[in-house]
C-alpha cells in the first residue's frame, strides 16, 4: 500500500525566477527503500522539505500539487504530529541537534518527552538505540562535542527514536567513513526489516544498488529516470544527468561483458561469471 503520494508537486522558493521542484509524482510503499540521486541543486533538499510539510510551513513560496500521507493532505495534519510519523534527518546534523540537551541520553530522549511515554520506557528506548547506533560509549557525552560523524549518528537515532512510519535522511553518510557509513546502511537494512520507508538521498550509488529497492532521479528540479534499481543503476543515461554509476557497473559497460544484465555489485557480478563458466 501506498504511505506517501505525491501528485504533479511543483515548488517555486520566493525571489527565485524558476521551480526548484516541476511536476513531481510519485508513490511510496510501506516497507521498501528509494535511493534518491541527482546532481547538486537538482531540488533534493527541497523534495525533503515538501515531504516532511517544512514547505510550506516554515518557507513561503509557491507550492503546487498534491502531497498525501496515508491518503489525507498532508496540509491537514500538524507539523509537530507529523514528527512522528515522517522523520526527517537533515543533510547537517549541526542543524539537528537540538542544542539544549548536555547529554547524547537526553539528546535521544528530547523528542519523546512530549510523547507520554514513561522514563522507563524511555530509557529502555534510548539503550536500544544507542546499541542499534553505536552510541553506547558516548550515551554520556555532550553531543556538540561529538565528531561530525558522532553527531550524525545521534542525529540518526533521535529521528528513529520517535518510531516514524516514514524516516527521510538527506546525505546522512556525507560526513562518514566507509566504516560508519556502511554502519548506517546496516541501520536502514533493520529499519526497513522493521517496516519502514526510507526516503535516502545519496550520493554512494555501490551502497544505493545494495540497499535500495527503487531509485529517483532528478535533474533540475524534475524526476528524469524513476524504477527498479537494477533499471536504473546499470543505466548509461544516468551518467548524462549527473549522477553516478556503481563501480562494478561503469567496468561492465566499457567491457566487452556489456549485455542487457548488468550486474550491480561485485558479489553478483561474481555469481554472474561464475554461472557463465
Ligand atoms: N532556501 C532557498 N531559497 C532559495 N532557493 C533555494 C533555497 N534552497 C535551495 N534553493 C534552490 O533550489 C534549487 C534546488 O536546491 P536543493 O538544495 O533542493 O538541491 P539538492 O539537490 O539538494 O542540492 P545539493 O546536492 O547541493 O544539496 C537550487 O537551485 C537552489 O539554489
Amino acid at each position: 500500500m501506498s504511505i506517501l503520494s505525491l501528485r504533479n508537486v511543483s515548488y517555486q522558493y520566493p525571489l527565485e525566477a524558476e521551480k526548484a521542484v516541476k511536476h513531481i509524482s510519485f508513490d511510496l510503499k510501506e516497507g521498501k527503500v528509494y535511493g534518491v540521486i541527482g546532481a547538486n541543486e537538482s531540488g533534493k533538499t527541497t523534495l525533503c522539505n515538501i515531504m516532511r510539510g517544512f514547505i510550506p510551513e516554515l518557507y513561503k513560496g509557491e507550492l503546487t500539487g498534491e502531497i498525501l500521507y496515508k491518503g489525507k493532505d498532508i496540509a491537514e495534519y500538524n507539523i509537530g504530529d507529523l514528527a512522528s510519523e515522517i522523520g526527517y534527518s537533515f543533510q547537517n546534523p549541526f542543524t539537528q541537534i537540538s542544542g539544549v540537551k548536555e547529554t547524547v541520553f537526553e539528546e535521544i530522549a528530547y523528542g519523546m518527552e512530549n510523547l507520554g511515554i514513561s522514563r522507563e520506557q524511555m530509557t529502555a528506548r534510548v539503550n536500544e538505540l544507542a546499541a542499534l547506533f553505536n552510541l553506547e560509549e558516548l550515551i554520556n557525552e555532550n553531543p556538540f562535542e561529538l565528531s561530525g560523524g558522532q553527531k550524525q549518528r545521534v542525529a540518526l537515532a533521535s529521528v528513529t527514536a520517535l518510531d516514524p512510519k516514514i524516516i527521510i535522511l538527506d546525505e546522512p553518510t556525507s560526513q562518514l567513513d566507509p566504516k560508519s557509513t556502511e554502519d548506517i546502511f546496516k541501520v536502514v537494512e533493520h529499519l526497513k526489516k522493521q517496516g519502514k520507508t526510507i526516503f535516502l538521498v545519496e550520493h554512494k550509488v555501490d551502497l544505493l544498488a545494495e540497499y535500495c529497492d527503487e531509485i529517483f532521479l532528478l535533474s533540475g528540479g524534475e524526476m528524469v529516470m524513476q524504477g527498479k534499481t537494477k533499471d536504473i543503476l546499470s543505466d548509461e543515461k544516468v551518467l548524462k544527468y549527473g549522477a553516478g554509476l556503481p563501480q562494478i557497473v561503469l567496468y561492465f559497460l566499457q567491457s566487452e561483458l556489456n549485455n542487457a544484465n548488468i550486474p550491480l555489485t561485485v558479489e553478483a557480478a561474481y555469481q554472474m561469471l561464475e554461472g557463465s563458466e
